[in-house]
C-alpha cells in the first residue's frame, strides 16, 4: 500500500472531516519530529508513516462493529499505536498503557496538544494496572499471546473484543495459545500487508491443567 492509498483507504472507511485529517497530520508530524528524542517506530518506516502505522492501527476499528459501550484499552502503547490514532477516529474513551516514561510522556503532550479529552494514559504495567471492563482491548507489537492474554485478563469480560495485529505467524500464535487458552478467536487479513493479519475474537479464562495424580 502506498502512502496515496493509505490516505485514499482512510477516505474510503471512514467520514474524515478536515478537523479529523488535521488531528491526524498534527499527530504523524509530532511523532516524525519525536523520533529525535526516542525510537517510536522503525527508521526503515519513516517514509510510510501513514501506510504502515496510521492505516495499519486504523483498520482495527472496522472490527469492533459489535462492541459494546465501555472503553478501548490499549496494552503497550508505544506512540500511541493504535491508541491514538483510534482517539482521532473515535470518541470511544480510550486507556492507553504504558510502562515507558518517555513514551507515556509523550503521549500525555499529544493529548493535550490535539485535546483528545476521551483519552488518557496509564504509565505503569498492563499486570498491574487497575481493573476495568474494557469493550476492546488492542496490542500491537506489544507481546506474544499467551503473556498478553495472561497479563490483560482483569480488563476482559465474556464481552470484550480483542483484535490483536500479528505479523506472518498469526495462525500459528494462536494455534499453541489454543492449548491453554478457551476463547473464540479467528483471523483476519491485515490491509496493509498481504502476509499479515490479525487476531480478532472473545477470550476466556485459561484452562485449568489437570496434575498428573
Ligand atoms: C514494540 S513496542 C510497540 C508499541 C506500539 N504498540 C506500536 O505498535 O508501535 C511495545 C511497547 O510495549 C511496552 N510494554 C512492554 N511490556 C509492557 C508491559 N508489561 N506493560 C506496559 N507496557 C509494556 C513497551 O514499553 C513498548 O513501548
Amino acid at each position: 500500500m502506498s502512502e496515496e492509498e493509505a490516505r485514499a483507504w482512510l477516505s474510503d472507511h471512514f467520514s474524515v472531516s478536515r478537523g479529523t485529517w488535521d488531528l491526524l497530520e498534527r499527530y504523524v508530524a509530532a511523532l516524525l519530529a519525536e523520533m529525535a528524542n526516542q525510537n517510536l517506530i522503525a527508521e526503515s518506516t519513516r517514509a510510510h508513516v501513514w501506510a504502515r502505522h496510521i492505516v495499519d492501527s486504523a483498520q482495527l476499528l472496522p472490527l469492533t462493529g459489535s462492541a459494546g459501550q465501555g472503553p478501548w484499552v490499549d496494552l503497550g502503547s508505544g506512540a500511541g499505536l493504535p491508541g491514538i490514532v483510534v482517539a482521532i477516529l473515535s470518541e470511544r474513551p480510550m486507556l492507553m498503557i504504558e510502562s515507558r516514561r518517555k513514551r507515556v510522556e509523550f503521549l500525555d503532550a499529544v493529548i493535550a496538544d490535539l485535546n483528545l479529552s476521551h483519552a488518557r494514559v496509564y504509565g505503569g504495567r498492563v499486570e498491574v494496572a487497575p481493573a476495568t471492563h474494557a469493550a476492546v482491548i488492542s496490542a500491537r507489537a506489544y507481546a506474544p499471546l499467551p503473556k498478553l492474554l495472561s497479563s490483560a485478563m482483569h480488563f476482559s469480560t465474556d464481552e470484550t473484543i480483542w483484535v490483536l495485529p500479528k505479523g506472518r505467524n498469526a495462525e500459528n500464535e494462536l494455534e499453541a495459545a489454543r492449548a491453554s487458552w478457551q476463547g473464540v478467536f479467528h483471523v483476519e487479513r491485515s490491509v496493509t500487508d498481504a502476509d499479515s493479519a490479525i487476531i480478532v475474537g472473545h477470550a476466556v479464562k485459561p484452562k485449568v491443567r489437570k496434575g498428573r495424580g
